[in-house]
């Protein structure tokens, strides 16, 4: 034999010299949840470790990860019920939930990346991303709404946009009212290929924003978000976007796939981003508390295939933990 792999395996520092993508905490994104009140941290029981808080907990929170090396956060409102209707209006009120956590973060904390999800479906009584119209998501009202939902968390402070919700022809919409309300440093993450899937059941009960059961309404979002059976679509999904104008494309959920974010590193130059989501988290959370799996160990091992595949960033609820663990 002339040639023996295993000589580039022999040892911690061979291998450290020979490896071809790591994990840092500049990789990291944490996604939020914030509620109303005060003084207010409420468990999510499918997501272990991960609470919904109230603004003035949220704040520290972000202080904290911060100075562990988080730069960056995405947030999600928990809003009361009696504000959510079918026009999701409650997401552009300047004084809403969101708009009040962009400010009270950036006072407290101004050099974080604020990354507000821009989607309806917190603000939707139908829990839908978009506006229903005789029975059906409405593409073209939907994206006129998320057009002054965008504008409006420009003007609380934003840095980029993360509209999640896969209507068609959104980024483009949005990165046009930004242009012409003068803010033309907001940037723009498009969820481009965000997949209809099963594996976001905890996040929808930890914001209470599943689609409700109605008859006169569709049950679920496969009408928009995108059909895991098909990739070239997401290829499709991610080149528009790019030339819609948005600075990062995120594909979502992550580890089932690793195969998108892989075919569209191929195919674009700009940063991509991944998302570990709720039910991958709880997956793994899960198997850890029965002792079936080491924390720390496959933590470190799922997001590092995230940037092994081609991902700039990772967007994972255990941003705290896993950078701790960088920090070591
Ligand atoms: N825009 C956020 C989601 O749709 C769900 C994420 C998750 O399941 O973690
Ligand atoms: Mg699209």
């Amino acid at each position: 034999m002339i040639s023996r792999n295993r000589r580039l395996r022999t040892n911690d520092s061979i291998r450290s010299l020979v490896r071809e993508t790591s994990l840092t905490t500049n990789d990291l994104v944490l996604p939020m949840f914030v509620t109303e009140g005060d003084n207010k941290k409420e468990a999510i029981s499918s997501m272990p470790g991960v609470f919904r808080q109230s603004l003035d907990l949220t704040v520290k929170t972000v202080k904290e990860n911060y100075d562990l090396g988080i730069k960056a956060i995405n947030l999600y409102m928990k809003v009361s019920e009696n504000l959510k209707d079918n026009t999701g209006k409650e997401a552009w009120n300047p004084n809403g939930l969101m708009q009040t956590a962009i400010k009270a973060i950036k006072d407290a904390v101004p050099g974080i990346i604020i990354m507000p999800d821009v989607a309806l479906d917190p603000y939707s009584i139908y829990g839908h991303d978009g506006i229903i119209k005789n029975g059906k998501i409405d593409n073209d009202s939907t994206v006129e709404a998320l057009v002054k939902m965008g504008v409006s968390l420009a003007e609380a402070g934003a840095d980029i946009l993360a509209p999640s919700d896969m209507m068609d022809g959104r980024v483009l919409a949005m990165r046009e009212g930004l242009e012409e309300s003068g803010f033309t440093d907001v940037g723009i993450l498009s969820y481009a290929a965000k997949y209809a899937s099963a594996f976001y059941g905890p996040f929808r009960s930890a914001l209470d924003s599943a689609p409700v059961d109605n008859q006169d309404i569709p049950a679920d979002k496969k009408s928009y978000q995108m059909d895991f059976h098909n990739s070239r679509e997401a290829i499709d999904e991610a080149l528009k976007d790019v030339d819609e104008g948005a600075d990062i494309i995120m594909i979502k959920p992550g580890m089932p796939y690793l195969d998108i974010v892989s075919k569209i590193r191929e195919l674009i130059t700009q940063p991509i981003a991944v998302y570990q989501v709720s039910g991958e988290y709880a997956m793994l959370k899960a198997a850890v508390q029965n002792g079936w799996l080491d924390n720390d160990k496959v933590l470190i091992e799922s997001l590092t295939s995230f940037k092994r595949a081609g991902a700039d960033m990772i967007f994972t609820y255990a941003a705290p933990e896993v950078a701790k663990l960088l920090n070591r």
